[in-house]
């Protein structure tokens, strides 16, 4: 939420005026940050803020002053929640900037945003290399086809290294091309080396940020540029031509051009500038830039390379319709007066509901109506606002390529269009199947509690604040236990829970307490099971087929494709018998959906222990219809609805049916946890032993930190398969910092042993992980750290029509041991 929104201070960077007229629009970039936990994405934000004008002071995360985590929460707990838009200048363009949250917990908030943008900086912890988090929001980025840059963070931080970072991210992202532009310089003290600045391989230049280095007061703003030292020649060439030989791979006529001369060297900037452009733009390279925000250094030119690099709103247009052959032969987008999508949708406490939207095309004008495919309803854009982190500035019109908040829109949700009707009419391009672009996935919950209203006339304020808190976050779902008429609460995970909660009683005013956390588990069928309507009097009779998820569509012959999927259910569709005739008001669609809606709420509790059903695939043959005018008006609901409640009621019967026959067709799943554990040596054996022994947990490699990442060591990761790692081209020399443990004599290129540190990497189920913070504090005496994200289901990219790998089967000691207790 935003918060109270105070009065607008224009800070004097509002004399430059935001861009909208044609031109201008390409020199808009819609960005966002993206990296692990704590890789710094907040901090390399604020510098940017910084240095782009819109501040005077540097923002600090760890004294809570920042900019962009303005909610309590995140200024408490000094980590991103919220993902927050703010729009500045650099060089003569308008940066539109998301900075996302890192936490697993949020990754929902990522996703949102990253549907609204055009191209990411995905920031990388150069002391850790890529983390479980990074795959997890790269590969949401490459779902939407954005291109990236890549900043390697940290860079002063003892142990980072460009070189192992590489490394890490040839054989552990699916990155195509990483093309190094700039390598670090240290100073060459051995007794204490410190990074300076880098060497840009583009411009064949050393940009040095010592002025005043020594001064806690320098600001990154002046830089030294000098040639390329010398005694560093050899280590840029070899960067110079990696990156020449890797533009010269993608782009015939640059080749042709280097055969002429044979020489990396004589091309200008402007000429490799503009082929990388066009390269990343098609997601072939992925240019890498390294730095360090704390310390100031890097920052201008990683702001540099969001305009050089990154595609602007038209480019980025052209690559959707490109990759969507739905929207490229239908009309064109600029044909639609306007076309915007909601990304997010916020409650204030004085300005009621605000949509954050992205425009792509036309212009949203203040007081138009606005029409929205989903619910088929109009509404007007009451106030349309600028939006700067916590602040708005109220503008009369925000134009295509352009992020901004809309007031009074009650009905709009996170993923839907908004257009205009011309003439009454919708828009062709706009029809359901065109906008299935526009999806926006929202996650399984996998925890929840119970939430407790302090007394019983504080229900209906806790229901009218999930109501909105819902809205606002889709990724968190509440529904009453039948038995017990608790209300219960499910997300992400623990801390996705608990500033939820926070947000009810602070925000909504709600008064009710948070109860245990508890894991969201699964029902799922090994065998099929049907229902052929031979039951209960409806005007519709059906055969419904329930099938396991990984049987075939071959083996169990539906007839049609997939209709709706989603992580862990699919809807095969539905046929019909000649003989059925359906009233005239009833549309293919809306029937299909209608089923879909009655089959999921069939599936929501399962016979076992009245958990949802998951990994399931369903089909519906129509027998029979008998709707007539007299059975809508004699019913309370309507055909439709009527529908929905047959599937609903078919689904429920058909595995009450096969619970009875064979019990033992039905298993319970539990949702698992990918972790990853870093710890000094010496307690390794106690952390494993932990995980082993009471988490049920299952190692899957323990390696020596200090060798993981090292370009020259074996490969060392399950994920550094053969493939990947024919793509490793080019990584450059070690010239990471260090810190001095003992005598060893050293020389410039030699690499340390930072400390003996080893990696554990894990998968465990989530229940035994919900104390682990603490756990682990003791175990390693608050010598190591852990990070766990949701396990990456491999076919998440590709199809949904595979088992979901987040909730995996539950052995029966561990029923025994934890549904006994757990049950609410
Ligand atoms: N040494 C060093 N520390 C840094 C650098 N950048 C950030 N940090 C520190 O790393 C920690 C995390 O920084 P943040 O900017 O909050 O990271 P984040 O990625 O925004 O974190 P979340 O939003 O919570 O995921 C803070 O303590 C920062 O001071 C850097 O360049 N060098």
């Amino acid at each position: 939420m935003l918060r109270p929104l105070g009065k607008f201070v224009k800070p004097s960077i509002f004399l430059w005026k935001r861009l909208s007229s044609n031109n201008a629009i390409r020199k808009i970039r819609n960005v966002g940050i993206i990296a692990h936990i704590d890789a710094g994405k907040t901090t390399l934000t604020e510098k940017m803020l910084y240095y782009g004008g819109y501040t005077n002071h540097f923002g600090n995360v760890d004294t809570g002053n920042t900019i962009m985590d303005y909610l309590p929460s995140e200024r408490e707990r000094g980590i991103t929640i919220n993902s927050a838009a703010i729009t500045f200048p650099w060089r003569g363009h308008t940066i539109n900037l998301i900075d996302t949250p890192g936490h697993a917990d949020f990754t929902f908030e990522v996703e949102r945003s990253v549907a609204a943008l055009d191209g990411a900086v995905a920031i990388l912890d150069g002391s850790v290399g890529v983390e479980a988090q990074t795959k997890v929001v790269w590969s949401q980025a490459t779902r939407y086809g954005i291109p990236k840059v890549i900043f390697v963070n940290k860079m002063d931080h003892i142990g980072s290294s460009l070189s192992k970072t590489m490394r890490s991210i040839y054989t552990q992202l699916e990155c195509h091309n990483p093309v190094v532009l700039q390598l670090p310089v240290f100073s060459e003290s051995f007794e204490e080396k410190k990074f300076l600045g880098v060497m840009d391989v583009l411009r064949q230049k050393m940009i040095l940020w010592d002025v005043c280095s020594d001064s806690t007061s320098h600001d990154g703003k002046h830089v030294r540029e000098i040639p390329i030292p010398e005694e560093k020649k050899e280590e840029f060439q070899e960067a110079r031509e990696a990156m020449v030989m890797a533009l010269c791979d993608l782009d015939e006529t640059l080749c042709d051009e280097y055969l002429q001369t044979e020489n990396v060297n004589a091309f200008s900037e402007d000429r490799l500038a503009s082929v990388l452009q066009e390269q990343c733009i098609m997601g072939n390279v992925v240019p890498v830039l390294c730095g360090s925000s704390l310390k100031n250094i890097g920052v201008q030119p990683a702001l540099d390379a969001i305009v050089d690099y990154l595609p602007d709103p038209v480019e980025a247009d052209k690559l959707l319709k490109e990759k969507n052959t739905n929207v490229s032969n239908k009309t064109a987008l600029k044909d639609i007066p306007l076309y915007a999508l909601v990304f997010k949708v916020i409650h204030t406490p004085t300005r009621g509901i605000l949509s954050y939207i992205r425009v792509r095309e036309g212009t949203l004008k203040r007081g138009t109506m606005i029409y929205n495919p989903r619910t088929k309803k109009t509404e007007r854009a009451i106030r349309i606002y600028n939006v700067y982190a916590d602040q708005t500035e109220e503008v009369d019109e925000i134009s295509a390529g352009n992020i901004g908040l809309v007031g009074g829109l009650k009905e709009f949700h996170t993923g839907d269009a908004i257009t205009t009707k011309t003439k009454g009419k919708e828009q062709p391009y706009l029809k359901k199947e065109n906008i299935s672009q526009l999806h926006i996935p929202i996650p399984e919950p996998v925890c929840m509690a119970v939430l407790e209203p302090e007394s019983l006339k504080d229900e209906p304020k806790l229901l009218e604040a999930l109501a909105s808190l819902v809205r606002e976050d889709p990724s968190l779902r509440y529904t009453q236990n039948s038995e017990s008429n608790q209300w219960i609460l499910e997300g992400m995970g623990g801390l996705h829970l608990q500033i939820s909660h926070q947000r009810l009683v602070n925000d909504f005013g709600a008064r009710v307490i948070l109860g245990k956390l508890q894991v969201g588990y699964r029902e799922t069928i090994k065998k099929p099971c049907t229902f052929a309507d031979e039951g209960f009097p409806s005007a519709i009779s059906l055969h419904l087929r329930l099938y396991p998820l990984d049987e075939s569509a071959e083996a169990v012959d539906f007839s049609k494709k997939a209709n709706h999927v989603q992580e862990g259910f699919v809807f095969r569709g539905w046929t019909q018998n000649d003989s059925v005739s359906f009233p005239e008001y009833f549309d293919s669609s809306s029937i299909d959906e209608h089923l879909y809606y009655g089959i999921l709420a069939g599936l929501s509790h399962g016979p076992l222990y009245g958990f949802p059903l998951w990994n399931v695939q369903a089909a519906i043959h129509i027998e029979a219809c008998s709707f007539s005018s007299s059975t809508s008006s004699s019913s309370s609901l309507s055909p439709l609805a009527l529908l929905s409640q047959t599937a609903s009621k078919a689904t429920r019967q058909a595995l009450e049916r096969l619970y009875s026959q064979s019990p033992n067709a039905f298993s319970v799943l539990e949702p698992y946890m990918d972790i990853t554990i870093t710890t000094p040596d010496e307690y390794l054996g106690a952390i494993t032993k932990d995980l082993v022994g009471k988490r049920s947990a299952v190692i899957h490699e323990i390696v020596d930190e200090s060798s993981a990442l090292d370009p020259l060591g074996e490969p060392v990761s399950q994920e550094n398969t053969e493939s990947n790692m024919k793509n490793l081209k080019y990584v450059p020399r070690e010239t990471s910092t260090y810190s001095r443990t003992d005598n060893q004599s050293a020389t410039q290129n030699e690499s340390y042993s930072i400390s003996k540190t080893k990696r554990v990497s894990a998968q465990v189920p989530m229940e035994r992980m919900l104390d682990y913070n603490s756990v682990l504090k003791a175990l390693a005496k608050g010598n190591a750290r852990f990070t766990m994200s949701q396990i990456q289901n491999p076919s998440s990219s590709k199809s949904a029509l595979t088992p979901s790998s987040t909730f995996l089967p539950m052995s029966t000691e561990r029923q025994k041991q934890v549904l006994a207790t757990e049950m609410f």
